[in-house]
């Protein structure tokens, strides 16, 4: 594992000497980021929102996740959130006190020795259609080809438009946007070329990421959760850190104030229909959970791949606790399981389809 400043820009609020890496000081906090333009957006909202409740100075690592991050630590950590692992391996070694995921991208097990202490308000749960000319899911000719590689979106784009050709497509946001005809290409991704000029109708991406990157612009539809159910977690952070850092001091009540309780118990719900599931990230599998006045009211999809076949479902909850959304979670993917989710779709698909999707 190896970290490397990010340089004087890197520094926040500045009240205070800049702290040590692995000290949750009284004088500031480090936090870790991925190197992509939407980890460091993201992280940098959220580390900016902790400085200005705690009154305390932070500072940002990039934390690298090629190379010597693939042996030991990753398997004890679980295959799933290889991405996420890099990140988790420097909090626990004390390279960083703090961490900020895409919670999608996060397994649906918390490993041990580290918790989810805030789940920011969630911004937009919806998935995007960014398409040529302004096309909609509506609009778009019989034949067009779209882009994702996501098995949840391709199913789901199936099982609306059968006529639509889906192409398997990598990439972090920009370089997935750029794939689209006529898009002029995105300036997000780090200067890293895509090699690639527009060769498609359109491509799905999550709204979240197209909004904190600022190119909503992009944006032709964005798709109804009753057509394209999001990916469980999807438009939600989760802010990590050893339990400690969350027990005492300015920086604990700063993660208390940024968590967002209905948001903790939509995910919560999200994650404990995934677990149950046994599902891997990359499962077509999607989850939708929101409160609604006094009920917590969880949806889900799991696909057959080739979109044929759609089962959905939904669950309603009264006891609006952390316990209570993961029982709501549990009982839906108990019934989906007695509905034949199981022969539907290869559930434990593990492929981590988006080593810069971020
Ligand atoms: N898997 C990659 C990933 N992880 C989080 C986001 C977007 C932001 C979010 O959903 O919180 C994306 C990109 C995408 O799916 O288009």
């Amino acid at each position: 594992m190896s970290t490397e400043g990010m340089g004087p820009e890197g520094v926040g609020t500045g009240n205070g000497p800049a702290p040590g890496p692995g000290t949750a000081a009284e004088t500031g906090f480090v936090v870790g980021t991925r190197g992509s333009a939407l980890a460091v957006t993201q992280t940098t909202t959220v580390a900016e929102a902790l400085a200005a409740e705690s009154g305390l100075a932070y500072e940002l690592v990039r934390v690298k996740t090629e190379g010597d991050v693939t042996s030991g630590p990753l398997s004890q950590l679980g295959g799933t959130g290889v991405f996420a692992a890099a990140l988790r391996v420097s909090l626990l070694e004390g390279g960083c006190d703090v961490a900020i995921h895409s919670l999608k991208d996060l397994p649906s097990r918390q490993p041990p020795g580290l918790v989810i202490a805030a789940t920011p308000r969630r911004v937009d749960v919806r998935d995007a259609l960014c398409a040529r000319d302004g096309l909609t899911l509506g609009t778009l000719p019989a034949g067009a080809t779209v882009g994702t590689g996501s098995p949840r979106r391709a199913a789901q784009l199936r099982a609306a438009r059968p006529d639509l050709e889906v192409v398997d497509i990598r990439g972090n946001v920009g370089t997935r946007l750029g794939r689209v005809k006529g898009q002029a290409p995105a300036a997000d991704d780090g200067g890293v070329g895509h090699g690639f000029q527009g060769d498609l109708d359109a491509v799905v991406l999550a709204s979240a990421g197209l909004l904190r990157l600022g190119l909503q612009d992009h944006i032709t539809e964005y798709l109804d959760p009753a057509v394209m159910l999001p990916a469980p977690g999807q438009g939600s952070l989760a802010v990590e850190c050893r339990p400690e850092t969350a027990a005492a001091g300015a920086l604990a009540g700063a993660l208390a104030a940024l968590d967002d309780h209905d948001t903790r118990l939509a995910v919560t719900a999200e994650r404990a229909l995934l677990a149950r599931l046994e599902a891997g990230c990359s499962a077509p599998i999607g989850a939708l959970a929101r409160v609604e006045g006094d009920a917590l009211v969880l949806e889900a999809a799991v696909c057959s791949t080739d979109g044929t076949e759609v089962l959905r479902r939904s669950a309603t909850g009264r006891d609006l606790t952390v316990s209570g959304a993961e029982l709501v979670g549990r009982s839906l993917a108990e019934l989906l399981l007695g509905e034949g989710a199981a022969a539907l779709a290869d559930l434990r698909t593990d492929v981590p389809v988006d080593p810069e999707g971020h």
